[in-house]
């Protein structure tokens, strides 16, 4: 059976310009914020991705599937696979811009089962930028790098002001996020 994929980017894009203190490839980049669900590492049963900067405009995140991730028995649910891909993609846009951005969309193909225990190696793309409007895509590798590609995702991410987080989030966490972040030079504008 054929799957229409529609056109990616949608728009007329121009290419993204990667921050010149974006971290050199290979850097292995930590929690963003510790209480992410994404990559957080203080939270139990989170996703506890954790991504390494790729060359050409990617990051290369992993997350292994445990019990805490299921829908049917033994295989992962299907929004929490789509929740890694917007963490994955998270990155691949905030390391690279080093500017503050939220997902606006996010389409997932699942094109094959991920069972409990399996770990899939994801590649974030910046595809281009039209304005504040941000795409990236990814692929999720199956259990190794060239590993079957079990998921497909596409994100439009919108570059946002730190108000957006001071106005509708947590101050008190975003201070401490804040705090944290000065030890972090991945993290500073
Ligand atoms: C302080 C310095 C920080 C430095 C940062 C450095 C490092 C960071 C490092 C690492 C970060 C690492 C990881 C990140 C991890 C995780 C990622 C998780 C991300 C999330 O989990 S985040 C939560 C979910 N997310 C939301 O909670 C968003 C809720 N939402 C809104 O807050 C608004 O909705 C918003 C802001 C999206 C837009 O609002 P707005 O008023 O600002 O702008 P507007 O509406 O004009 O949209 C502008 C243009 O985007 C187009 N557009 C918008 N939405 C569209 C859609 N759905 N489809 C097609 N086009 C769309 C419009 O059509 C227009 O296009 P045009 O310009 O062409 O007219």
């Amino acid at each position: 059976m054929s799957r229409n994929v529609p056109d990616w980017p949608p728009v007329d894009v121009e290419p993204v310009p990667v921050h010149p203190k974006a971290p050199q490839a290979g850097t292995k980049l930590g929690p963003h914020y510790s209480e992410c669900f994404g990559c957080g590492d203080e939270v139990p049963t989170g996703l506890r991705l954790q991504s390494t900067m790729g060359d050409e405009h990617t990051v290369h995140s992993q997350f292994t599937v445990t019990a805490a991730h299921q829908g049917a028995p033994g295989l992962a649910h299907g929004g929490l696979l789509a929740a890694a891909f917007d963490e994955a993609l998270g990155a691949t846009v905030g390391y690279q811009l080093r500017k503050p951005a939220v997902t606006g969309r996010l389409e997932t193909d699942f094109l094959r089962p991920v069972p409990v225990g399996s770990t899939l190696f994801i590649v974030g793309k910046l595809d281009g930028m039209a304005g504040r409007k941000v795409y990236v895509s990814a692929n999720g590798h199956l259990d190794a790098e060239d590993g079957p590609i079990a998921l497909r995702a596409r994100a439009l991410f919108v570059i946002v002001a730190v108000e957006h987080f001071t106005t509708h989030g947590d101050k008190d966490a975003i201070a401490k996020l804040s705090a944290s972040s000065q030890k972090r030079p991945d993290l500073n504008p």
